[in-house]
């Protein structure tokens, strides 16, 4: 059996693999291939590793209706056609789970930032912009005892309230598809409606899955209704938000600060007015990037290979409608 993956991954991931004796190939270049040269590739082989943006769309499928397994090296699948996967019937895996802690790390990291303005002062001191002490310059914001709002209270959802409701003291509100039991029984947490989100929160926390309804709901008359002190933070995906309307609405003060870990489009141009903002941090997309998670995804992801190579049912599986008769 052929394994293709589309980045370098993880040693952890390609050990278990080629244990199992499959044969690995790793795209070898340092920069993420076109949706041609990933076709070309995937032709030859009969299970892929997917990390990056790269589509799995119709196309794609029908120019590689032999796969066995398309397996992501990523929880998020809103660059898969999950549909037409399952009329292929091939299974997608990906990595829930394993990632959620230090992705909730990195939304923590980006308030706390955020909130003490710490990436502009890094910059100011690289700048000699350093003049001692100021009792009045340059405040952040305190975010002790203050709300946090959370859309998608999904597994990484819950890491970041727990993280918030555990070091700070914070509420937590929430506006998911369904209740989650577990943060109202543990952290207190209450289900609101997306108005009542923009309206209570000091912190608006992202962490739902990118779908339609979802693309750009962070937009003008959401961030009209949001508190003026509020700080805005995304580690889901770029899409969520409105990159104008956020600008606008930092420049306006209907919000405060923003800390993004993604943007749209991916990479942010080095220009992006963004990133001269004393209140703005941006990270790119460094979400789940610490070792320990990385090796847990890439095993994550190679036991799902192994799992369809053994024609048994995927360990973590996007698409379980898959194995309908
Ligand atoms: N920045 C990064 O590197 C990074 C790392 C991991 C995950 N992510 C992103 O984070 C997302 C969440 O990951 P997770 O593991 O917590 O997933 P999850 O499925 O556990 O949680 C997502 C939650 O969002 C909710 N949701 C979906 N659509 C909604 C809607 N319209 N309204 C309200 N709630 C809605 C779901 O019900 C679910 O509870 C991923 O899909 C991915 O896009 C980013
Ligand atoms: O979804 C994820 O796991 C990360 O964003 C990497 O794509």
């Amino acid at each position: 059996m052929k394994v293709f993956t589309t980045r370098k991954m993880p040693q952890a991931g390609i050990d278990l693999l080629e244990a199992e004796g499959y044969k690995v190939t790793q795209w070898s270049e340092d920069r993420e291939l076109t949706q041609e040269e990933l076709i070309d590739d995937c032709k030859v082989a009969d299970g892929i590793l997917l990390s990056g943006r790269r589509k799995v769309d119709t196309a794609f499928l029908e120019a590689c209706s032999h796969l066995k397994v398309i397996s992501l090296f990523s929880v998020g699948y809103d660059n898969v056609d999950v549909a037409a996967a399952t009329k292929f019937k091939i299974p997608i895996g990906h990595t829930p789970d394993v990632l959620s802690k230090a992705t909730a790390d990195t939304a923590f990291l980006l308030l706390l930032a955020t909130s003490r303005k710490a990436f502009y002062h890094h910059k100011r001191i690289a700048k000699g912009d350093w003049d001692f002490f100021s009792p009045t310059a340059d405040l952040g914001i305190d975010i002790h005892g203050k709300t946090l709002g959370v859309l998608g209270l999904g597994n990484i959802g819950y890491e970041m309230a727990k993280l918030c409701k555990s070091a700070y003291g914070m509420n937590i509100i929430y506006h998911n598809r369904s209740n989650n039991e577990q943060a109202e029984k543990e952290l207190d947490a209450k289900k609101v409606s997306f108005e009542e989100l923009l309206q209570q929160s000091d912190v608006l926390s992202v962490h739902a899955n990118l779908t339609d309804e979802l693309k750009g709901i962070f937009n003008k008359e959401a961030f009209a209704k949001t508190k003026p002190n509020a700080i805005f933070i995304n580690t889901a995906r770029g899409g969520i938000h409105n990159e104008a309307d956020l600008r606008e609405a930092l420049e306006n003060g209907t919000i405060w600060g923003a800390g993004l870990d993604v943007t749209n489009p991916e990479p942010m141009d080095k220009n992006n007015p963004l990133l001269d903002m004393p209140n703005v941090s941006v990270l790119p997309h460094i979400g789940s990037a610490v070792q320990e998670t990385r090796d847990a995804m890439a095993v994550l992801a190679a036991k799902n290979v192994i799992a369809a190579f053994k024609g048994e049912k995927l360990v973590k599986c996007v698409n379980p409608e898959v194995y309908d008769k």
